[in-house]
C-alpha cells in the first residue's frame, strides 16, 4: 500500500515535470508565431473591459503587452500582484523566489494550492499564472536574490518595473540599489498582522528607499510574518495595489504613489497617505554624487539574513540544555512553554504551563512562574520549551541571571517542539 502510494506520487511528480517542460516548449513556439505588435481579436475581447477605459484604450493595452515586469518574492504579496498583472495582460512577467511552498503559506499565497506543497514557489506560480492567462510570457527564476544573481538577471533582461514582494530588509536594500543602477521604478509593499504599507521608489526623479532609510533598522526590531502573524487578506490588499501601481507606471498615469507612503490599517479599514521627503541629493546611491555604484554585501550591511526564516541561536552552554529524547524519557516533569498564548492554544504538551517569553522579558504576569521556581528544590529540573528552541534559551539565560543560579535547575529543550514532533 505504502509502496503504491510512493510510486504514484513519484509518477505524478514526473508527469508534472513533463507537462511543465512541454508548456515551456509551447510557449517558445507561440512566441515565434505571435510576434505581432497588434492585439488579436481574442485579446481585444479578453481585455475589452479595461480597453474601454479612456485612460487605457488599445494603445495602453498594447503598451502592457510590450512591457516586462519582475516580481521578486512569490509569497503573500507576490501572488496577488502576479495574478492581477497576468490577468491585465502584461507581456513578460518574471517571477523570482528561492523558496518552496509550505502548508503555512496557503492562507495567503493564493497562487499556490494544496497539491503544490513541496514544489518551488516559482514553478507553482508559473503553473497558476499560465492557467490564468496563457498569453503572458511567464519566466520562473528559481534563485536567491543577492548582488551577484541579480546583476546577472538584470544584464540578461530589460525590465520596465520591479515589484518588491519580499519580506526582509537586506533584500529591500538590494532591490532598491539594483533599480537605481538600472533606472527602473520599484513598487514596494509590506504586510504584517493587520497592517500593510505601499510606496513607489525611484520613479521620475522621486526618492529611493535609501533616501528614506539611509541606515537599516536594528535586526532585533524587525518582526516577520512567521513570528508576528498576518491575516491573509492584508497582503492580498497590498499585493493588488502593487499591481495597480505597476499598471499606472506602465501607462504613465499621473497619480503614481511616489513620494507618498500608503498605510492600510485593516483593523479599522482605514487608508492613510503620508507625504515622504524628496530625493536626497546626498543619497549614497541615487544622490548627485553616488558612492555606491554596484551591489554591496547587504546581509553584512543590515546585520541580518536576506530571508525572514528564523535562524537557530546558541546562547546557552550544553549544561543548561537537554535534547528532546532525554526530555521525552522523563515522565513526571515541570514544563514551562514560553511561546505566545495563541501558539500555545493551537497545540501544547499535556500539563505544560504557558508563560510567554515576552512576559518574562517585560517582567509581567510572572506570579505562576515565581511560585514554581521558588517552590521546587534546588536540585529539581524545570524544562523550558518553545517552537524552535530559541526563546526557551533566552528565557533560561534571563532567569538564571535573575535568580543568580540559586533556584531549581533550569533547562532549555533544544530544538523545541519542532524537534520533539519527530520523536512521535
Ligand atoms: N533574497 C531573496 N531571494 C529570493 N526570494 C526571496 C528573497 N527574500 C525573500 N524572498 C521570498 O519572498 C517571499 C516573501 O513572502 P512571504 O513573507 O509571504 O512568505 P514566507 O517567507 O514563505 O512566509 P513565512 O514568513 O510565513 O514563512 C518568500 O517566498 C521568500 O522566499
Ligand atoms: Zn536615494
Amino acid at each position: 500500500m505504502t509502496t503504491n502510494k510512493k510510486e504514484l506520487e513519484n509518477e505524478i511528480r514526473t508527469l508534472k515535470e513533463i507537462l511543465y517542460q512541454k508548456e515551456k516548449e509551447l510557449e517558445q513556439l507561440n512566441k515565434v508565431f505571435e510576434k505581432s505588435s497588434n492585439l488579436s481579436p481574442s485579446e481585444i475581447s479578453r481585455y475589452s473591459r479595461q480597453i474601454i477605459l479612456p485612460s487605457v484604450g488599445v494603445e495602453g493595452q498594447l503598451t502592457l503587452k510590450k512591457s516586462a515586469v519582475l516580481i521578486v518574492g512569490v509569497g503573500g504579496l507576490g501572488c496577488p500582484a502576479g495574478q492581477y498583472l497576468a490577468a491585465a495582460g502584461i507581456g513578460k512577467l518574471d517571477i523570482l523566489d528561492s523558496d518552496e511552498v509550505e502548508i503555512t503559506n496557503l492562507h495567503r499565497q493564493i497562487l499556490h494550492v494544496e497539491r503544490n506543497i513541496g514544489e518551488t514557489k516559482v514553478k507553482s506560480g508559473y503553473d497558476s499564472l499560465k492557467r490564468l492567462n496563457s498569453n503572458v510570457e511567464v519566466n520562473p527564476l528559481e534563485l536567491h536574490a543577492n548582488g551577484e544573481t541579480l546583476q546577472k538577471v538584470f544584464s540578461e533582461n530589460k525590465y520596465d518595473v520591479v515589484v518588491d514582494c519580499t519580506d526582509n530588509v537586506a533584500t529591500r536594500y538590494l532591490l532598491n540599489d539594483m533599480c537605481v543602477f538600472n533606472k527602473v521604478p520599484l513598487v514596494s509593499g509590506s504586510a504584517l498582522q493587520l497592517e500593510g504599507q505601499l510606496t513607489v521608489y525611484n520613479y521620475k526623479k522621486g526618492l529611493c528607499y535609501r533616501c528614506l532609510f539611509p541606515v537599516p533598522p536594528p535586526p532585533q526590531t524587525v518582526t516577520s510574518c512567521g513570528e508576528g502573524g498576518v491575516l491573509g487578506a492584508i497582503p492580498g490588499v497590498i499585493g493588488v495595489l502593487q499591481a495597480l501601481e505597476v499598471i499606472k507606471i506602465l501607462l504613465d498615469f499621473p497619480g503614481v504613489l511616489s513620494g507618498r507612503l500608503l498605510i492600510f490599517d485593516g483593523s479599522d479599514t482605514v487608508f492613510r497617505n503620508i507625504k515622504l521627503r524628496q530625493r536626497n541629493p546626498q543619497c549614497v546611491v541615487c544622490g548627485d554624487n553616488p558612492v555606491i555604484t554596484k551591489p554591496i554585501d547587504y546581509e553584512q550591511f543590515c546585520g541580518s539574513k536576506a530571508a525572514d526564516k528564523v535562524t537557530d541561536i546558541k546562547i546557552l552552554n550544553s549544561n543548561d540544555e537537554t535534547d528532546v529524547k532525554e526530555f521525552n524519557s522523563i515522565t513526571k516533569k515541570i514544563v514551562i512553554d514560553v511561546r505566545q498564548e495563541a501558539e500555545f492554544q493551537m497545540c501544547h504538551l499535556p500539563n505544560s504551563i504557558n508563560i510567554p517569553y515576552k512576559n518574562i522579558v517585560k517582567g509581567i504576569n510572572l506570579e505562576a512562574l515565581n511560585e514554581i521556581l521558588t517552590g521546587v528544590n534546588d536540585n529539581e529540573k524545570v524544562y523550558f520549551l518553545c517552537r524552535r528552541g530559541n526563546d526557551s534559551q533566552r528565557a533560561v539565560s534571563l532567569l538564571k541571571e535573575k535568580f543568580n543560579d540559586s533556584c531549581a535547575i533550569l533547562l532549555s529543550v533544544a530544538g523545541g517542539l519542532n524537534a520533539y514532533k519527530f520523536l512521535l
